[in-house]
């Protein structure tokens, strides 16, 4: 099971997820997010990562070919559209930046499958990016998404295991559910997120 942590904001807690075994760390550069850094602070932590981990830039208010030039100048592996990017946003981006991931939800896109716009992975979240609110995920068993998804939204430590049940996504990602506040990411949170994620 791939495990995404996203919304790290510190090189040393992002060393740290990956001492865990996360198997990519998400970086935000939304404007409007609590876990928005700034483009030194990307640049420290895609240091300290090196290549132990998928370093992933996710942007969601930043247009598409102004992202994938961030994306080169960062040294980031990834880089995640998030939310209101179209079918022509992700081919201008790729224009400047071969690996995008694409992440949206069945609010906006009901018939989604990875790999349509040409991304290399889809990730399918709630209505509200980075809420660490619960949605629905029934509604995801029958979809042909695809081989390559993660899931997100609103998961955690408690309830990772049965979501996984629930839908056999390829992967999982996580923000609010291992924090303790909001933008504050906890090692204990994240320890037991990634142990019940890979016992599932
Ligand atoms: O985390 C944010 O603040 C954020 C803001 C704007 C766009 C995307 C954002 N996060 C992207 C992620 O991949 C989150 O991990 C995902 O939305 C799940 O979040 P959560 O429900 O808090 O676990």
């Amino acid at each position: 099971m791939f495990v995404k942590i996203c919304g790290l904001t510190a090189p040393e807690t992002a060393e740290t997820a990956v001492g865990l075994g996360a198997d990519a760390i998400g970086m935000v550069m939304s404007r409007t997010s609590v876990r928005r850094i700034d483009p030194g602070t990307v640049a420290s932590i895609v240091e300290a990562v090196g290549d132990r981990a998928e370093k992933v830039l996710v942007v969601h208010d930043v247009p598409a070919r102004e992202a994938a030039l961030a994306a080169a100048r960062l040294g980031v592996d990834v880089l995640q559209m998030h939310g209101p990017y179209g079918r022509e946003d992700f081919a201008e981006a790729r224009k400047a930046f071969p690996r995008i991931w694409r992440a949206t939800s069945l609010a906006r896109d009901p018939e989604v499958r990875a790999g349509d716009w040409g991304e290399e992975l889809l990730l399918l979240d709630g209505a509200r990016a980075g809420s660490g609110e619960r949605w629905d995920i029934t509604g995801l068993r029958g979809l042909e998404l695809g081989e390559r998804w993660l899931l997100a939204g609103g998961l955690d430590p408690d309830n990772v295991a049965e979501a996984i049940a629930t839908v056999r996504p390829w992967g999982v990602d996580v923000s609010s559910g291992v924090e303790s506040a909001p933008g504050v990411k906890s090692v204990e949170l994240i320890e037991r997120f990634i142990a019940n994620a890979r016992a599932a």
